[in-house]
């Protein structure tokens, strides 16, 4: 496996990797790898004939005051286990190759990205929409792999992909994969390596209350007062706040009042200064 950081550089091995009809999958990440990564990449290896993994801690998606400086950093370690995954390129460029003197080109996608993590974090689904949109240009991959855990960031992507008729991945080819969860159901992220043993062992009340909501929601009625015991589960269990915890049309991503069918639960919750987002469908699929 190559690691590459300059885009002429990229571009060259790429058109390497497609010599003869070859395909080619991006799996887009900021890095601090785990199995919910590498379930992407194992994914991305069986439909493609090369695998081409970014690590980009992109600044624009994060606000001020959030963790852009201690973000998780550990491009050797990540090398490692992307070269056992059977990764051909990384592409692992600094912000400047991203966004040079003069940058000054921002995607913002409407609709899917209000509310929920656009609400919380102003700004930082432009950010996502923008280094995804040059990540495909770069990259040009005949298809994308993103994680189910960040399912309104699967949302935005899509929207932008329908919108700008993008080929290069088709929006069809955008895909995604169903949230790698611990042992004791918490959304395997980058983010839960700031918790302490305290906090890491509270945190597994997060899936547990909203697979309690769910059980309730899906029995049908109003979703109010499951989301409000699932509040005071959470606070009662160690997180200090909720951002939100919503029930929302999994596709059009509509504020739901009561169940439709195709309903799923949305929850951000901060235990310590960690924010952790969850997603779970309240019908099985
Ligand atoms: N537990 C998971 N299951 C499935 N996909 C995941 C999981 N965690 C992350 N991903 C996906 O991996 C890709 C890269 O995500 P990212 O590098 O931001 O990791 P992360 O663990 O989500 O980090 P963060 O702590 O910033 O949320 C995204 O498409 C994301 O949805
Ligand atoms: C898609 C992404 C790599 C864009 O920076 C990021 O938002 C992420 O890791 O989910
Ligand atoms: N996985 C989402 C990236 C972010 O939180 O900025």
């Amino acid at each position: 496996m190559q690691t590459i950081g300059k885009l002429e550089v990229l571009r060259k091995r790429v058109a390497d990797l497609r010599e003869s009809g070859k395909t080619v999958a991006l799996v887009p990440t900021m890095g601090a790898l785990h199995d919910g990564h590498l379930t992407l990449m194992r994914r991305a290896r069986e439909a493609a004939d090369h695998v081409v993994a970014s690590i980009f801690v992109n600044p624009r998606q994060f606000g001020e005051g959030e963790d852009l400086d201690a973000y998780p950093r550990q491009l050797q370690r990540d090398s490692e286990l992307l070269e056992a995954e059977g990764v051909a390129l990384l592409w692992a460029p600094q912000p400047d190759e991203v966004y040079p003197t003069g940058y000054a080109t921002n995607i913002s996608v409407a609709g899917v990205s209000e509310g929920l993590c656009g609400g919380d974090r102003p700004g930082h689904f432009d950010g996502v929409a923008t280094v995804v949109c040059k990540l495909f240009n770069q990259v040009l991959p005949d298809m994308a792999f993103f994680g189910e855990k960040d399912w309104q960031q699967l949302a935005v992507i899509r929207r932008m992909a329908r919108d700008l008729d993008l080929t290069r991945p088709h929006v069809e080819a955008i895909i995604g994969v169903p949230i790698v969860r611990e042992d004791d159901g918490l959304a395997m992220s980058s983010r839960n390596s700031y918790l302490s043993a305290e906090q890491r062992a509270q945190a597994a009340a997060l899936p547990k209350a909203m697979r309690d909501a769910i059980a309730v929601i899906a029995q049908g009625g109003a979703v109010g007062r499951p989301l409000g015991n699932l509040r005071e589960v959470l606070q009662v269990s160690g997180f200090d706040s909720v951002d939100y915890a919503e029930v929302r049309d999994a596709d059009s991503l509509e504020r739901l009042e009561a169940d439709n069918g195709n309903a799923r639960l949305f929850v951000a919750a901060r235990i310590g200064g960690t924010r952790l987002i969850d997603n779970m469908a309240i019908h099985a699929q």
